[in-house]
């Protein structure tokens, strides 16, 4: 079938409980040879659980897995061609770097020369050179995944999972070490999936996000799909740092609306009251409620129409403060009914452009 060709990891109709507890409920996905794609979404959500079904730690109930076009449900973990990263390192304690990325090369009774060449070779991509005698204790967190990530790749697997490979590492380490898998990634050209909680990660990571809720899949895009049109309530206030609003018909521009909407700080402009206003006719009354100094970004809460909005300004903008009242642009938002998430400009700001003074 030209579909399968198409997808080199597949999972078809697949579904899991735990006891009466669905973890997974009528899972479809499709990965491509060669992307990276991130299994986003809640704690308790079912990122793992899909996770462990493909690398075979846990078998579906019903429904098919596929990777590399065999379908693998009754295949042993072991014989299923994959490489994995889990979270706490999992490194052996008592082995040094190049003994723990050796470890799979040795158990499929590779010969030595072969075992040294590729260890070295791989200590190299990942850019531990002269540290192969040390033990995981003598460390960083990084470098720990470092190794984590060699010794995962040692035996070219076919598939790469990454079980929250950065959570217990600190912000800007975490931040580095997302640049460096992106660029191994591509360099090695592995198809991978990583699991995270955390967006940022997945959107500044993967080719492609599979955003989970409550044991489904909820939608699947490429990071600016998933975030700039989500298709449902759940995306819309997952993704971004989201206000919802429940009465957006009170806001002007968005008068008629029906129900909630979902507000992103960055489709709100705020005006201090002596600065000019780009779009007058559609603008709101608010007083600011709290002020929040991010360091790159001032993070604003607005109490407007009787809902709370965040906001931001810039840090060369002229500073508001604490119970100042505020001029708001608001220029989209997100409508949100029981089942759906649609975009919705604001209708003065777009309906008639000559309204801007
Ligand atoms: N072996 C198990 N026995 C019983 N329940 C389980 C088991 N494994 C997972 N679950 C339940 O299935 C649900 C999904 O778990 P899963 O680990 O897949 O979520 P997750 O999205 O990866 O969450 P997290 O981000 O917290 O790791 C959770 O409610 C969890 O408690």
């Amino acid at each position: 079938m030209s579909e399968k060709k198409e997808s080199y990891v597949e999972l078809k109709n697949v579904n899991k409980s735990f006891g009466g507890f669905e973890a997974s409920k009528d899972i479809n996905i499709n990965i491509k040879k060669g992307h990276l794609v991130a299994l986003l979404g809640p704690s308790g959500s079912g990122k793992t659980t899909i996770l462990k079904m493909l690398a075979g730690l846990e078998n579906a109930d019903s429904g098919d897995i596929y990777i590399a076009g065999t379908r693998v449900n009754d295949v042993k973990p072991k014989d299923r061609g994959i490489g994995l990263v889990f979270q706490s390192y999992a490194l052996f304690r008592y082995k040094t770097v190049y003994e723990n990325i050796a470890f799979g090369l040795k158990i499929e009774k590779r010969d030595k020369n072969y075992i040294k060449k590729r260890v070295n070779e791989l200590i190299e991509l990942v850019g531990l050179k002269g540290m192969e005698k040390r033990y995981p204790r003598q460390l960083s967190g990084g470098q720990r995944q470092r190794v984590a990530f060699a010794r995962a790749i040692a035996t070219q697997p076919q598939l790469l999972l990454l079980d929250e490979p950065f959570a217990a590492i600190d912000t800007k380490v975490r931040k580095e070490l997302r640049g460096w898998l992106r660029e191994l990634i591509n360099e090695v050209g592995i198809t991978s999936i990583v699991v995270t909680h955390d967006q940022e990660e997945a959107l500044e990571l993967a080719d492609e996000i599979i955003l989970t809720n409550h044991g489904k899949v909820e939608q699947t895009g490429t990071p600016s799909d998933i975030y700039n049109n989500p298709k449902t309530p759940f995306a819309a206030a997952f993704l971004g740092d989201n206000s919802v609003i429940e009465n957006i018909s009170e806001f002007k521009g968005f008068e008629g609306i029906p129900g909630k909407a979902v507000i992103r700080p960055e489709f709100v402009n705020v005006y201090a009251q002596d600065e000019s206003i780009e779009h007058a006719a559609s603008v709101d009354d608010a007083v600011v409620s709290k002020v929040v100094f991010k360091g790159n970004i001032i993070e604003l809460k607005l109490n407007i129409k009787g809902s709370e909005i965040t906001a931001y300004r810039n840090v060369g903008q002229k500073q508001v403060i604490q119970g100042e009242n505020v001029k708001v642009f608001i220029r989209k938002v997100f409508e949100i009914d029981d089942t759906k998430a649609s975009s919705r400009e604001n209708s003065i700001y777009s309906g008639n452009d000559s309204i801007v003074i």
